[in-house]
C-alpha cells in the first residue's frame, strides 16, 4: 500500500492501561517507502525508546509538536488491516489493552521486532530450457535421471533429487555447469506433518440430512451470511458436513479455519483433514516448533495454505481471503482464554466472519445455552442432523443408583451391573471405555477422628492423592508431599483416603479383568508429547481393551468397536457451586454416552450416581437436548443470568488477606458510582477458590443487560480509582466479560 500522508497512527508495545490509546507519528522521507499499516516501528515514547504497530495513516496530526519514527523493525508488515480492526474490536469488547490482542495474534516465534527464528531455505533444482531438450544431447545415465526426475518434480530440493534418483552430487555439478539445470536458495514450508501417511476413507454418498445441512450453509453463504449452528447428534457425521463445505470453499479460491477445543486430543479430526485436503492444510499446534510456527503463519498470510486447523489461537490465522470459520464442539469451555486478553473464541470469530465477509459454523451435540438460544431466536441460522450416520441407534442408558449398591453390600466402585457387562464385553472383545472427572488415585484425604482435611497449604484447595497412595499433590500449583501417618491436626492414626481418581478406577480394572490391555488417559499419563497419540490410536488399532480417562476422552472421538462406556461417578461436575454446572454436566454425560455404539454393534452406557433422580442426569441420559435446554432456559430466565442478561466479573488478588479486603472495598465503592439502577453487584466478597499459589483472592460480579453501559461505567470507576492511588500497586485486578469461569 503506499503511503498516502507522512503521519501514522502507532499502538505502543505496553500492555498498559494508561498508554492504551493511538499515537501520532511523522515518518521521515527516508522511511516512506517501508512504513507500512502493520508495520512494527521504532519511535521515542516519553523519555524512552519504545516499539509500536502502525495501524493507520491521518492527514493531520493532533499534536503540535509531533515525534519522528526512528525506524522500521518488520521486514514486511507483521498484521493485516482485518487484524489491526479484530484486535481493536477485543480492546472494547473485552477491556483489554489494543497490543494485548495484537500480542496474542502473534505466534510464538514471531515477536514483534525481535524475530528470532528465520525461514528455513534449502537448494531447489530446476530444469532450464536446454535442460527439456534433453534428448539431443549427450549426458551420461545418471544425470539422465535427474534430467528425468526434474521434469516430474520441477523445483524439488537439491538433496531430494539426490536421494531420490541415487545420482551422486558430481552429476548435478556437471549437469549445472552445462547449463541444463540451474538452483536457487529458497525458503521452504516446513510441514510438520508432511512425512506421515494418513488414509482414511471417503463416504462415497452423504445421508440426506449431510447433504441437506451442506446445502443450507452453501446458501447462507451466498444470501444472508447469518452465523449457522450445525447441531447434530453424536455420530451423525458432522466431520464430513464441514469437510464437504471446505472443498467448496477451496473451489471459489477461499480460506477456511477450522477451530477445535484441543488439538493435541484431535488425533483423529487432524488425520481426516491432513488425508483428506494434503498440504492445503496447515495444522497449528502446541508442539510446533518455533519455525515451523514462522512458516505455517507465513504460508496462511501469501494464500498458499487453504485450510488451518487449530485451537483457540488459530481465530487470528492471518487469512487474507477468508471464505470460512468452522467451530467444533462449540460448547467447549475451552474455547475461552483464561488470562488477558479473556476473549472468548466463539465471540471473535463471530465479529472476524463479520468484518471479512465470511461464513461462520458452529458444530455440536450439545450446544452452549447461549448458542441454541440464538438459534431459535432467529439470530443464527439452526440446522439439525438427529439421526446417526445409518440409521444406527443413540446408545441406551442405564442409570445405577449407588446407594442401592451400598446398601447391598457392595463396596466397589463398579456397580455390579458395570462388573457384569465388562466381563461379557471383554469376552467378546469389544472395547470399553471408563470415563471419570477426576485424575489421582483418592480424591482427598482426612481424619477419621476429627474431620481434618490435607490442603494445600498455597492454595485452600484439598490435596489429592496419587502414585499408589504415596503421595498428595495439589492440582492447582503442584506442591507435593508423602502421605502422614498421623493426623497434623488432632494426632490420631486414622488417617483415611476418600474418594476415587482415574488412578485407582484402572487399577480396579486390572483386578476385575486381568487379561485385559488397559490404558489410562489423563493429565498426568499424556504430559509427554504424542502421549495421547499413542493412546488414541492403540485404541483404533484395537490394541487396546479398556481405556479409561478423564474429560479427555469424551470429545469427538471415534472408536467403532466400543461398545460398552462406563460412567463411574456422574456426579461430580454436577454439584460445583456454579451457574454453569448443571450444563457442563449435561454436555459432559451426553457426549460421554455418544462415544458407544457407533460402529455396526449397538452400544450401552452405565451411568452410576448417588442422585439418579437429579433431572439434568436423566436428560442426559436420554440425549434429550430439547428437555434439557427447556428447563435449564427457564432457570436462566429468572435468574437473569446468560442468555438473558450478561456479566462482568472483577476479580482481585494480593497477598495479605487484611489489606486485599480493604482495598477491594474502596475500589469497589468508586465502581458502584459509576453503574446505575439496572446493574446488579454481587459481592464483593472472597472467590470459591480464596488462595491459590499464595494469593488471596476477592471478587466482584455484575449482572447487567447493557454490556456496552456497564463497560464504560466500570471503566470510569477504575480509572477514577486508580487516580486516587487504589488498589495498592501489588494488588492485581482481572476483568472477565462474559466470564465462564467463576471459581
Ligand atoms: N455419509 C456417510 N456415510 C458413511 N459413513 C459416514 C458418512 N459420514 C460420516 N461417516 C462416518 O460416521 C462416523 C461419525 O462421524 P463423525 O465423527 O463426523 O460424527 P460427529 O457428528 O462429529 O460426532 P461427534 O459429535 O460425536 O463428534 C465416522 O466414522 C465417519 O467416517
Ligand atoms: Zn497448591
Ligand atoms: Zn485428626
Amino acid at each position: 500500500m503506499p503511503v498516502r500522508s507522512q503521519f501514522v497512527e502507532v499502538i505502543v508495545n505496553k500492555a498498559v492501561e494508561a498508554v492504551d490509546r493511538i499515537f501520532h507519528y511523522q515518518v521521515p522521507d527516508r522511511l516512506k517507502e517501508n512504513v507500512k499499516i502493520g508495520s512494527v516501528v521504532a519511535m521515542p515514547f516519553g523519555r524512552e525508546k519504545s516499539e509500536g504497530i502502525v495501524v493507520g495513516f491521518v492527514d493531520e496530526p493532533e499534536v503540535k509538536s509531533i515525534k519522528e519514527i526512528q525506524a522500521v523493525l518488520s521486514p514486511a508488515p507483521l498484521f493485516h488491516k482485518d487484524l489491526i480492526d479484530l484486535a481493536c474490536w477485543m480492546g472494547d469488547y473485552y477491556m483489554c489493552p489494543k497490543v494485548s490482542a495484537l500480542q496474542c495474534m502473534l505466534p510464538a516465534g514471531l515477536k514483534m521486532a525481535n524475530e528470532k527464528v528465520s525461514a528455513k531455505a534449502v537448494d531447489c533444482a530446476y530444469l532450464c530450457d536446454a535442460g527439456s531438450n534433453l534428448p539431443l544431447m549427450k549426458v551420461g545415465p545418471k544425470q539422465k535421471e535427474i534430467v528425468n526426475y526434474l521434469q516430474v518434480h520441477h523445483g524439488s530440493p537439491v538433496s531430494q533429487v539426490l536421494s531420490e534418483t541415487g545420482a551422486p552430487r558430481s552429476s548435478l555439478k556437471s549437469l549445472l555447469s552445462k547449463g541444463l539445470i540451474r538452483v536457487s536458495r529458497e525458503e521452504i514450508y516446513r510441514d510438520p506433518y508432511g512425512v506421515k501417511n494418513f488414509i482414511t476413507s471417503v463416504p462415497e454418498v452423504l445421508t440426506k440430512e449431510q447433504e441437506a445441512a451442506v446445502q443450507a450453509m452453501e446458501e447462507e453463504y451466498v444470501s444472508g451470511k447469518k452465523p449457522v449452528l450445525l447441531f447434530g447428534v453424536t455420530g451423525s457425521g458432522k466431520t464430513e458436513v464441514y469437510l464437504r463445505l471446505i472443498e467448496k470453499m477451496i473451489y471459489l479460491g477461499k480460506q477456511s479455519i477450522v477451530l477445535v477445543p484441543e488439538i493435541a486430543l484431535t488425533p483423529q479430526l487432524v488425520a481426516v483433514f491432513k488425508s483428506r485436503l494434503g498440504e492445503k492444510v496447515a495444522v497449528l499446534h502446541s508442539g510446533l516448533s518455533l519455525g515451523e510456527r514462522r512458516d505455517a503463519w507465513m504460508h496462511i498470510a501469501l494464500g498458499q495454505i487453504r485450510v488451518v486447523v487449530g485451537a483457540r489461537s488459530a481465530v487470528f490465522a492471518p487469512c487474507p481471503n477468508l471464505g470460512l470459520i468452522i467451530m467444533d464442539e462449540e460448547h467447549e469451555q475451552s474455547y475461552k482464554q483464561d488470562n488477558i486478553p479473556r476473549f472468548h473464541t466463539r465471540e471473535v470469530a463471530k465479529e472476524r466472519c463479520r468484518m471479512q465477509g465470511a461464513l461462520f459454523v458452529m458444530g455440536s451435540a450439545t450446544p452452549s445455552v447461549e448458542t441454541y438460544y440464538q438459534a431459535v431466536q432467529g439470530a443464527y441460522r439452526l440446522v439439525t442432523m438427529e439421526k446417526r450416520i445409518a440409521n444406527r441407534p443413540l446408545p441406551f442408558v442405564h442409570i445405577v443408583d449407588m446407594r442401592q449398591e451400598l446398601r447391598q453390600g457392595n463396596r466397589s466402585i463398579f456397580s455390579r451391573l458395570l462388573q457384569d457387562k465388562m466381563v461379557q464385553r471383554f469376552a467378546r472383545k469389544e472395547q470399553i471405555l471408563l470415563f471419570l472427572n477426576r485424575r489421582g488415585y483418592h480424591t482427598f484425604v482426612s481424619c477419621r477422628d476429627c474431620g481434618f482435611v490435607l490442603q494445600c497449604p498455597h492454595c485452600n484447595i484439598s490435596l489429592t492423592s496419587h502414585g499408589g497412595n504415596s503421595r498428595l499433590k495439589c492440582h492447582y500449583c503442584g506442591y507435593s508431599i508423602a502421605v502422614p501417618n498421623i493426623c497434623p491436626q488432632c494426632g490420631s492414626g486414622a488417617i483415611r483416603h476418600f474418594g476415587t481418581g482415574t488412578e485407582r478406577v484402572e487399577e480396579e480394572v486390572k483386578r476385575l479383568l486381568p487379561q485385559a490391555r488397559i490404558a489410562r488417559a489423563d493429565a498426568d499419563t499424556t504430559s509427554r508429547k504424542g502421549a495421547y497419540d499413542e493412546i488414541y490410536f492403540g485404541v483404533k488399532k484395537g490394541e487396546i481393551d479398556v481405556l479409561v480417562g478423564t474429560q479427555m476422552i469424551a470429545k469427538g472421538l471415534d472408536f467403532p468397536q466400543v461398545t460398552l462406556v462406563g460412567i463411574i461417578s456422574a456426579d461430580l461436575s454436577l454439584h460445583l457451586p456454579e451457574m454453569r454446572a448443571g450444563e457442563r454436566a449435561f454436555q459432559l454425560i451426553t457426549q460421554v454416552a455418544g462415544r458407544a455404539g457407533r460402529g455396526e454393534l449397538p452400544g450401552e452406557v452405565v451411568l452410576q450416581t448417588y442422585s439418579p433422580e437429579d433431572p439434568t442426569l436423566i436428560s442426559a441420559s436420554k440425549q434429550d437436548y430439547g428437555g434439557y435446554y427447556r428447563n435449564e432456559i427457564m432457570k436462566r430466565e429468572t435468574s437473569g443470568y446468560p442468555p438473558f442478561g450478561t456479566m462482568i466479573r472483577v476479580l482481585f488478588s494480593g497477598e495479605g488477606l487484611t489489606v486485599l479486603a480493604k482495598n477491594v472495598e474502596i475500589v469497589a465503592r468508586y465502581i458502584g458510582t459509576e453503574l446505575t439502577a439496572n446493574e446488579e453487584i454481587l459481592g464483593p466478597a472472597p472467590a470459591p477458590l480464596e488462595k491459590i499459589k499464595d494469593r488471596y483472592r476477592m471478587q466482584m460480579v455484575i449482572k447487567t443487560n447493557d454490556l456496552a453501559r456497564t463497560r464504560s461505567g466500570l471503566a470510569r470507576g477504575l480509572e477514577q480509582a486508580r487516580r486516587d492511588g487504589f488498589p495498592h500497586k501489588n494488588i492485581l485486578i482481572a476483568i472477565d466479560v462474559e466470564p465462564l469461569n467463576m471459581m
